[in-house]
């Protein structure tokens, strides 16, 4: 792992840019996973910026997300769909039709999550994921647990996650009780993976997934593992190892 604590968040949205842009001027038909919450929103306004620029192009570009609510229809304003339309795609020159975040009001789950990691077989490998942490260390919404599941799934979200995202629904009795996911299996096999985090109170998460015992019970310690991951915090974030 390369772990970097920047100066500022905006360092670090714009070095994470960076290392997006700098992926699609070697790779222009790159698959990119990405991933929603607050944390990556400063990076795709970089991007935004830097393609309206025209320092970067989408227009070969795939993308895959990480997750999505179950129940949500896509247009619904807090669905993962509705999140990556306004923060990234209708900024960008990216086709809709290259585009791939799971349908979480899929009649069939169980389909609608082999075709996500068809998506990615068809298009893939993912060339670069992006990751944010959640507060008990998981990524996507792999909870931790006594065990991971590899492969797109669906999973029971942890009461703590439906509170920390209610500040998006407004009320956590509409917060949905399950999601899809990436697997922990799919998400590994990124070829390169890039984990942001900011603010003091991603700082405990952040050392105990990154110096910590490897385990299914922190889901991001299991980045430790992986060949090409970059860890980009700010200071409060990267407070834990002053
Ligand atoms: N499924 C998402 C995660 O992908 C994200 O990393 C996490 C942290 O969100 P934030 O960036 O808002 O702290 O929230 C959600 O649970």
């Amino acid at each position: 792992m390369n772990i970097r604590i920047l100066n500022s968040r905006e360092d670090l949205n714009a070095t994470a840019a960076a290392v997006i842009a700098s992926l699609l001027l070697s790779k222009p038909q790159a698959m990119l996973g990405l991933a929603t919450g607050s944390t990556p929103i400063g990076i795709y306004q970089h991007l935004a910026d830097m393609y309206s620029k025209g320092q970067v192009s989408f227009a070969r570009a795939y993308s895959v997300n990480l997750d999505e609510y179950v129940g949500l229809p896509p247009e619904h304003p807090q669905s993962y769909r509705s999140f990556m339309n306004e923060h990234l795609f209708q900024h960008i020159d990216i086709p809709i039709s290259h585009t791939r975040v799971p349908d979480g009001n899929a009649l069939d789950l169980a389909a609608e999550c082999a075709a996500h990691e068809q998506a990615i077989l068809d298009h893939g490998p993912v060339d670069l994921q992006l990751l944010g942490i959640g507060h008990n260390g998981h990524i996507g919404f792999n909870e931790p647990g006594h065990r991971l599941t590899g492969a797109t799934h669906v999973v029971d979200l942890k009461e703590s996650t439906r509170s920390a995202n209610a500040r998006f629904f407004g009320d956590i009795d509409a917060v949905p009780r399950q999601a899809v996911t990436m697997g922990v299996g799919t998400i590994l096999k990124a070829k390169q993976i890039i984990l942001v985090a900011f603010g003091s109170d991603k700082a405990d998460i952040i050392k105990q997934a990154l110096t910590g015992p490897v385990t299914t019970e922190c889901p991001a310690s299991l980045l430790q593992c992986h060949p090409n991951a970059l860890i980009l915090l700010d200071q409060k974030a990267g407070g834990g190892f002053n």
